[in-house]
């Protein structure tokens, strides 16, 4: 407790003689950070309704895989149709669109995702939380969820019964603008 109290006075002391020395003390958290890295990916997304990103971080706070919704590798995004509605499956988007929770997976450097924590824009899906359980991810950060479909509802049931953490994502009113 001294040696912690004798440490203080010294960085103050240290402060007010060389003020430049000291680390600037308005940086973004972890939380933040990989947040805004998973929103910037949602920006890669050629969805025109909905941009999902996810980014998945190990204990050691590397990002080791990140993924954005899309058409899967080799698919033209020009060809195949980005709509929600027809009454032809093979005219929606649904049928196709690889999911970011399924890229980021996917794309990981990383074999062994065991106790990732997973960012992600939008709450998963049934499917996809099917896929973060196999992976032994270990928590879900979300921006928003889609409490009403009743696939983040399957997915919120299957978390649980897997024990894996969800939280939303307290959002903190930091701004960072990124002049592109
Ligand atoms: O877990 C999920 C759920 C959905 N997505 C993607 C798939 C689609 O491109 C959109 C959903 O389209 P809506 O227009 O909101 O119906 O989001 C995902 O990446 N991960
Ligand atoms: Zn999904």
């Amino acid at each position: 407790m001294k040696n912690g109290a004798e440490n203080l006075c010294r960085i103050l002391e240290n402060a007010k003689l060389n003020p430049e020395n000291v680390k600037r003390d308005d940086y973004i958290s972890w939380e933040e950070y990989f947040m805004a890295v998973t929103i910037a990916t949602s920006h890669r997304s050629k969805d025109p309704a909905t941009q999902v990103g996810c980014v998945l971080v190990n204990e050691d706070n590397h990002i080791v895989g990140a993924g954005y919704n899309g058409f899967p590798n080799g698919i033209s995004d020009d060809e195949y149709p980005w709509g929600k509605q027809s009454e032809n499956p093979l005219e929606t988007k649904y049928t196709y669109v690889v999911h970011a929770e399924m890229n980021a997976i996917m794309n990981a450097t990383a074999r062994q995702l065991k106790n990732c924590r997973l960012y992600t824009t939008r709450f998963p899906c049934n499917e996809c939380a099917k896929l973060v359980i196999q992976a032994r991810i270990g928590e879900i950060i979300y921006l928003d969820d889609k409490e009403e479909q009743w696939q983040s509802q399957a997915a919120r049931k299957m978390f649980n019964t897997a024990r894996i953490p969800t939280r939303k994502y307290q959002k903190t009113g930091r701004k960072i603008v990124i002049e592109l």
